[in-house]
């Protein structure tokens, strides 16, 4: 695998609003051009960012696909073409994927939405199918096994039910390995770290006593000493209730406002309602997301850091036999896209059923083909587990 110049995962906001306001073109520029990301970076700045750069964003990062003629001239179905020979599909790709990985650990990584479960307009019923529950099972009985996502841990682990898995939520914000872990090696650590801990009464206001038990003194002081106390997550519910349509959710660590059902004309609106709630917590970020706004603490840490902390915890960190691979839909995925590619070491897999620019290697449609993949890769894995048996 080789290396590639790469978009820093701030700028992508930045570009794809770029990209749609200089052209209707469904690929993102790659490598962006350096005064776009000078002009739009500096408008990521929540406090300086302009509104209509917002929505314009907000709308690059939900693109309405129809089959037109893209604005380069080629019509959408060639642009698709090229984009796959690109980004070939995981399942055509098979045989190959496979043998790359002889000799090696492959170690799984999950996306949640968009990747297990379809997209849906109310995210409470974004559920997974019980073939996918079971194709996510098989895999990790042979592979060890991560769900990676911007949701809350409680509600994803209630979404998958399976305790077999380690899980990531909160955009890897908040990490959890199962109760009886497999496939670790003897140097694997137990898994439970929660780098944006301290960001916890900021979003979601002092929940319970055993939350304020598990703060340190310094943390109490400044939520005692603090004048307006932090509740990011019901401020918004009260600033936002005025528009139709728009749902906020509490994923722990961050906070997601969605405007899947909201009228593209109140965009505006909902983005001023968001920016005057975030004024007040500059250590909080927005970024978007599929028909959605991402609010989350501004530390580096993101699903790539999750990634390489949870290899490094299943005592991978410096091995050359392994092969993780990472199967995501969304531009939060990317951060991980990028880790194994700047590692040169393993796999991303982008699920989109159109061009997209993306730091993966491969590409699946839907998450019915994640399923199939899923299936296959058990299928591939048991002979041999078989035969090894046997010796
Ligand atoms: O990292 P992920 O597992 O992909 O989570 C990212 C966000 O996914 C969810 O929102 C998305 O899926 C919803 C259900 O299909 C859909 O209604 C919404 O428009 C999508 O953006 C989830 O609700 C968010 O909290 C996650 O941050």
């Amino acid at each position: 695998m080789t290396k590639q110049n790469v978009v820093p995962a701030e700028a992508v906001a930045a570009i794809t609003a770029a990209a749609a306001v200089a052209s209707s073109s469904p690929l993102y520029p790659y490598p962006p051009p350096r005064s776009f990301q000078k002009k739009y970076l500096s408008q990521l700045d929540f406090a300086g960012g302009r509104i209509g750069t917002w929505v314009e964003s907000m709308k690059a990062s939900s693109p309405t696909h129809t089959k037109a003629v893209g604005a380069i001239g080629a019509p959408v179905d060639e642009q698709y073409a090229a984009w796959i020979m690109r980004y070939p599909s995981a399942l055509t790709k098979f045989e190959q994927i496979m043998s790359a990985s002889k000799g090696k650990q492959i170690v799984m990584f999950l996306d949640y939405d968009g990747t297990l479960s379809p997209i849906v307009e109310d995210p409470d019923s974004a559920f997974m199918t019980d073939a996918m529950r079971a194709a996510v099972r098989n895999v990790a009985r042979y592979f060890p096994t991560a769900i990676v996502t911007g949701r809350c841990l409680e509600k994803v682990i209630d979404f998958v039910g399976l305790t077999e898995l380690y899980y990531a939520g909160s955009h890897g914000m908040d990490i959890k390995g199962p109760v009886k872990p497999r496939h670790t090696k003897a140097k694997a650590k137990s898994v439970l770290f929660q780098p944006a801990r301290e960001f916890l009464p900021m979003i979601d206001g002092v929940g319970s006593s055993s939350q304020l038990l598990s703060i340190n003194p310094q943390q109490l002081l400044s939520l005692l000493t603090s004048s307006t106390f932090p509740q990011v997550y019901k401020s918004l519910l009260e600033r936002t209730k005025s528009t139709a349509g728009a749902k906020v959710e509490n994923n722990k660590f961050c906070v997601s406002v969605h405007f899947r059902c909201v009228d593209e004309k109140s965009w505006g609106a909902l983005i001023e309602q968001v920016r005057s709630v975030l004024k007040e917590y500059p250590k909080l970020r927005l970024t978007p997301g599929r028909k959605v706004l991402e609010i989350r603490p501004t530390i580096k840490w993101d699903k790539g850091k999750a990634l390489e902390f949870l290899l490094e915890s299943l005592g991978f960190a410096d091995c050359k036999d392994v092969m993780p691979v990472y199967i995501g839909d969304d531009r939060t995925d990317e951060d991980a896209f990028k880790v194994l590619r700047d590692r040169g070491q393993g796999l991303g897999i982008l699920v989109s059923k159109f061009p997209k620019e993306t730091n993966a290697t491969y590409s699946l449609q839907e998450p019915t083909e994640v399923k199939d993949f899923l299936v296959r890769l058990v299928e591939w894995k048991r002979p041999t587990m078989k035969a090894l048996s046997k010796v």
